[in-house]
């Protein structure tokens, strides 16, 4: 005989335990936030409603299926919102984590008035009929029941997020329909084995499949759209917060002022922000996707604020590396490296030491027409993206940047392992140290104050930085010679010095040295990123929790290229991985290397 708790252990606890395995990594605290919020929220709702309804005996539970009844419902019952809720948001976290928030917002005023007001017209109505169907004792009663019920809360959240959830439709529907066909076929053999009763003087007696009445697919249904729903609200909220910094300036906390911050995100309309803000945005990741697979796949299994600024990151790193790289004109590529130096120091003008960081967004006054005469459209989008999210990050990173740019532009010899590490630390140690910086403020734990003590995990962001930096160089000694006819190899490594650089960095024909030379430099190279990497791995679990997997994953999948390098019998041209390595690697960092961080 099955009862009402064993159907719970067999069919939905089980189920629970694993999505919460499976979306363990990307569980945050304002992801538990959130499901508590909805859980909370679905007790108090419900209760009085399924207490009505069991009261007017539209459906009942034999006595000896359920272990006691609180008013007229069995405790399992109780569970039960907790439950469904519990495992429609870990299942629709899984289905829509995936795109950045900002994509999803909708600047046109026309079109978002009719999205919002059309369906909440309709609902309304709804409501009004639903009221008029509630008659105790008639077929339409349970149906009349659930429409009245579940319309007003749907309104209400359709107002603040019925765009958002437009925009994410693919996703959303994926995220409500696969566990309403799953709770259906639960319910069906919970009914086949009478551990509830519909009664059928008060149902429409239409059934779906044998044994499940439609108005029991119609409950899980939208209740499901309610519960995907609100995750949507949150995710818009969050959204707006985090893209639109300096009006929203609250950082994740559970207290009373973030939560009417969220509110008000919620209920604002995005055509009444400023649009440039997201058109940077995208104008960034387009650059990230074009410019590095590794990192775009990376940059998924981040939270979507950290990924957010992770990217743009990226996109300001890249573009003005490219302007030094690609800039064929060298005045130009003078100017334009001026013009960048003059912008670090005016977004960074009023820092008293190197890592000194605001925790408030501050305005800034930067007058960008002197940039917009020398830069392009993209350049100027990734300055700007960048100058919103400045205010946490330190200046040195960037003057350290610059100075790595700087002995690009001098075409600056590397001689030694020492001149090696300084230049790795310039161009991606301090990336490292930044990327710290973005996971501490957008982590959502108010733990990780932004103060300028993080000495340890700081230093070993840029040993880590420079462990990527050297697998980078020992990847590209074809592709650095070539292209810009440049050698990050030690002089020191060479047998004979002048010879190797006019190849090298005159000739261009790095293929003339021959493979065994170009594998052995890589070899050492490698050898040398693994000692960094090695020393650095500890200080992930410094980080927040959210994030170390993400980063031992990131970390990993650029340093498949390792192995990319190692395998091949010659020399590769450009080493890469294949999409589904990629994957690959990315799963067993993020689910079981990195357990060793998380416990
Ligand atoms: C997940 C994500 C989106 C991360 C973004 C990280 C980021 C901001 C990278 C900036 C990259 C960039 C363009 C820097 C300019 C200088 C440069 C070229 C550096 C080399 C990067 C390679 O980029 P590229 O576009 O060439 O990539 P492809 O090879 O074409 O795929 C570098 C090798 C530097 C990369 C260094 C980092 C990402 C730092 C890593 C360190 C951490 C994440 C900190 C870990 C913390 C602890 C405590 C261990």
């Amino acid at each position: 005989m099955l009862t009402y708790i064993d159907f719970h252990l067999k069919y939905t606890l089980t189920v629970i335990g694993v999505l919460s395995l499976i979306a363990r990594p990307f569980i945050n605290r304002s992801e538990v936030f959130k499901i508590a919020f909805i859980s909370a929220i679905a007790f108090v709702y419900t209760t009085p409603w399924d207490n009505y309804v069991v009261y007017s005996d539209a459906w009942n539970y034999p006595l000896d299926r359920v272990l006691a009844t609180i008013g007229y419902v069995p405790i399992e019952e109780y569970m039960f919102f907790i439950i469904q809720t519990v495992l429609t948001s870990l299942w629709a976290l899984l289905c829509v984590r995936w795109s950045t928030p900002c994509l999803n917002f909708n600047y046109d005023k026309r079109s978002y008035q009719l999205i919002r007001w059309v369906p909440i017209t309709i609902l309304a109505i709804v409501t009004i009929v639903g009221y008029k169907l509630v008659i105790p004792g008639q077929g339409t009663f349970y149906l009349g029941c659930i429409l009245c019920w579940v319309s007003p809360v749907i309104i209400f959240l359709w107002y603040g997020a019925g765009n958002f959830f437009v925009k994410k439709i693919i996703p959303s529907t994926f995220a409500i329909v696969v566990p309403s066909l799953y709770l259906c076929w639960i319910d069906q053999l919970a009914l086949k084995e009478n551990v509830w009763h519909i009664n059928e003087k008060t149902s429409l007696n239409i059934f779906i499949v044998d044994d499940l009445p439609i108005e029991e697919a119609f409950f899980f249904f939208v209740v499901n759209l309610i519960i995907v729903l609100v995750g949507a609200c949150f995710d818009k909220a969050s959204g707006v917060i985090e893209t639109y910094t300096s009006e929203y300036p609250l950082r994740f906390s559970i207290s009373w002022k973030y939560v009417c911050q969220l509110f008000s995100a919620f209920a604002t309309s995005e055509y009444n922000m400023p649009h440039i803000v997201t058109e940077d945005i995208k104008e960034s990741i387009e650059i990230i996707t074009v410019a590095s697979k590794s990192f775009t796949t990376a940059s998924f299994l981040f939270p979507a604020g950290i990924r957010l600024d992770l990217i743009i990151l990226y996109s300001f790193c890249r573009v003005t590396d490219d302007m030094i790289d690609d800039e064929l004109d060298v005045e130009k590529k003078k100017r334009k490296f001026e013009l960048t130096e003059r912008f670090i120091k005016e977004l960074f003008h009023d820092r008293k030491s190197d890592y000194d960081v605001q925790t408030k967004p501050q305005e800034l006054k930067i007058d960008w027409t002197k940039y917009e005469s020398e830069l392009t459209d993209r350049e100027m989008s990734c300055f700007r993206a960048l100058s919103r999210i400045a205010f946490y990050l330190p200046r040195k990173p960037f003057d350290e940047l610059l100075a790595g740019y700087k002995w690009d532009i001098e075409g600056r010899l590397i001689r030694n392992e020492d001149d090696l590490l300084l230049y790795s630390t310039y161009v991606a140690g301090s990336v490292g140290a930044l990327c710290v910086y973005v996971m501490m403020y957008r982590c959502d734990n108010d733990k990780y104050d932004l103060v300028e003590n993080y000495d340890y995990i700081i230093e070993k962001a840029y040993q880590m930085g420079r462990a990527l930096q050297l697998v980078n160089i020992a990847r590209d000694i074809v592709t650095d010679s070539e292209t810009l006819g440049r050698c990050y190899v030690p002089t020191e490594y060479m047998d004979d010095e002048e010879e190797e650089i006019r190849i090298l960095c005159h000739e261009k024909q790095p293929r003339s040295l021959g493979d065994k030379k170009l594998k052995k430099y890589s070899t050492r190279l490698i050898h040398l990123a693994n000692k960094q990497q090695l020393e650095s791995l500890d200080a992930i679990r410094c980080l927040p929790h959210v994030t170390r997997g993400s980063v031992l994953a990131t970390t990993d999948i650029y340093r498949g290229l390792v192995s990319a390098i190692l395998s091949s019998p010659t020399y590769p041209a450009r080493a890469s991985l294949s999409k589904t390595k990629k994957i690959l690697i990315g799963l067993n960092s993020l689910y079981i290397k990195s357990i060793q961080y998380v416990v």
